[in-house]
């Protein structure tokens, strides 16, 4: 099959988070697979150029409709870890992608409406008739809305379209402007409940729901979230959307790139391990404990690595630095904010614990350290207030760092409580589970974990050793994929 990928991230090139580890992993499967896959992506000017390897123009003169003119584009084709990926360059004042971020401008859904527009028209110029697109997130839910409205009667009618759900909390919304800027034009047809107005903003058009009536295949990232999607709220709004194109509504649990994310051969970290030599690990706990300036001594490692975002949970992580302390243990934390708020006080708590031994926070992105702290933390800990997959306890299994999770979305499908787990028998069972979102429910956790720890060792090791074999690669995950793909392109 042929299939091209749209989506605002890849992963090493674009990453701001797990959607670009989804984008990256689920093509390289797909490609050991057998299928066909190219990227389409903006060419930011903040990329990690050092990621693509043979850079080069493709398409040099794509003119996009933009506000009944157009705007000119060049399309740059290049290799992210063997992946060929389009990356779409538009040449305007708006400066769309050189803004020194991927997120966060006052006009994402303008930048991002333009992308899709883009990748279509690039799609249609170069003729290029992939069996499938595969979307992601609101960034390109427009992109199905397009297709089927107008590209379609251009000579794309043979397309299909399977759309991936990354965070429900995020719609992209956006008045009538951008019905006049991507030529779908026509206010009274999109302006209605079963197109894109907002279901609760009748002023809004919401992209994010175009992309779920629109396209031919809904997923999001577990199944769990599928489930919490459709029936809480932590659908944002989209559940009653969600229930009425249920027939095409899925969920698929993410995997991880077992070639990346690897302690027997991490690029990023100074001595492999695998389950059978397990007590390597601690030369990384050694190695992270030097490179961060915490004191060698023997106690355990908490970890935290994400985005400090309310959907973290960070109350509790902040908690949960204080409660290591405490326990004597230790504390070590990778993350950065994009809200002002967060940002301000994490960098308080930077400047409060400074000279602290015993605890590091790293705010900021950084590949490299995150691997490092993979394979020298404990535990990773993932008190999300919802969280529709997390990669983070799924990447701490596979280097033997214990996952203490929230049990929403993907975490439960992925960790099982060490103590208590109704249908996992004790050999099966891989990290901690609390449910509530109090400070008890975390302290009485983190208790049992660190319990563990200090005083059964060899039974914190074998629960350790117990989560490196789960199978969390892409492999089956994948294969969901393409039943869908099979599905749709026949329809
Ligand atoms: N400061 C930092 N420095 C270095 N690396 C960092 C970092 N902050 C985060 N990362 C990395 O980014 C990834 C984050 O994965 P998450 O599952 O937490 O994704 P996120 O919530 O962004 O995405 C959404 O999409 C993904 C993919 O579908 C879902 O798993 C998830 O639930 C959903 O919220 C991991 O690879 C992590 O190591």
């Amino acid at each position: 099959m042929y299939i091209i990928q749209v989506a605002s991230e890849c992963a090493p090139v674009s990453k701001a988070g797990g959607l670009g580890d989804v984008v990256y992993g689920l093509s390289r499967e797909l490609e050991i697979q057998g299928h066909c896959i190219e990227l389409i992506l903006p060419k930011y000017d903040n990329m990690r150029y050092d990621h693509i390897w043979g850079l080069h123009d493709a398409y040099i003169n794509l003119w996009v409709p933009w506000y009944g003119a157009a705007i000119h584009c060049s399309v740059y084709c290049g290799w992210v870890h063997g992946r060929v990926c389009f990356f779409i360059e538009p040449h305007s004042q708006d400066n769309f992608f050189n803004r020194g971020c991927y997120y966060g401008c006052d006009d994402d859904n303008i930048r991002f409406a333009f992308f899709c527009k883009a990748a279509l028209e690039f799609i249609l110029q170069s003729n290029k008739r992939p069996d499938v697109i595969h979307c992601h997130d609101w960034q390109t839910g427009l992109l199905p809305v397009m297709l089927f409205e107008v590209y379609k009667y251009h000579g794309m009618e043979n397309q299909r379209i399977c759309y991936t759900i990354h965070n429900f909390k995020h719609q992209g919304m956006g008045g009538s402007e951008i019905l006049w800027a991507t030529g779908l034009n026509r206010e009274g047809y999109y302006f209605q409940d079963d197109r894109l107005k907002d279901n609760f903003n009748p002023f809004a058009l919401n992209f994010m729901k175009g992309g779920i009536v629109y396209a031919n295949a809904i997923t999001t990232v577990s199944p769990h979230h599928s489930w919490e999607a459709r029936f809480t709220p932590i659908g944002c709004g989209l559940g009653h959307t969600l229930h009425l194109h249920q027939d095409k509504f899925t969920g698929i649990l993410n995997g991880i790139n077992d070639d990346f994310w690897n302690p027997e051969q991490d690029r990023y970290i100074p001595y492999h391990y695998a389950p059978d030599s397990f007590e390597d690990k601690a030369k990384n706990k050694k190695a992270l404990r030097e490179q961060l300036w915490l004191q060698d001594v023997d106690k355990p490692i908490v970890a935290f690595i994400g985005r400090l975002d309310d959907q973290k949970g960070v109350h509790l992580v902040h908690h949960a630095i204080y409660y290591s302390l405490h326990k004597g243990a230790q504390f070590v934390l990778l993350g950065s904010a994009t809200a002002a708020a967060i940002n301000s006080w994490f960098w308080h708590e930077k400047y409060y614990l400074n000279d602290n031994p015993d605890v590091h926070l790293e705010l900021g992105f950084n590949e490299e350290l995150s691997h490092l702290i993979y394979a020298g933390a404990d535990f990773i800990l993932v008190p999300s207030n919802y969280e529709p997959c997390g990669l983070t306890q799924i990447i701490g299994l596979k280097y033997g760092t214990v996952p203490i999770v929230r049990s929403v979305g993907g975490l439960v499908n992925t960790v099982f409580d060490r103590d208590h787990h109704p249908n996992h028998p004790m050999e099966k069972r891989n990290g901690y589970v609390f449910n509530h979102t109090d400070y008890y429910a975390l302290e009485s956790t983190m208790d049992r974990a660190l319990g563990l720890w200090y005083d059964y060792p060899e039974e914190f090791q074998k629960l350790a050793i117990q989560g490196m074999a789960y199978d969390y690669s892409w492999s089956a995950s994948a294969s969901k994929y393409v039943k869908i793909y099979d599905m749709i392109r026949h329809q």
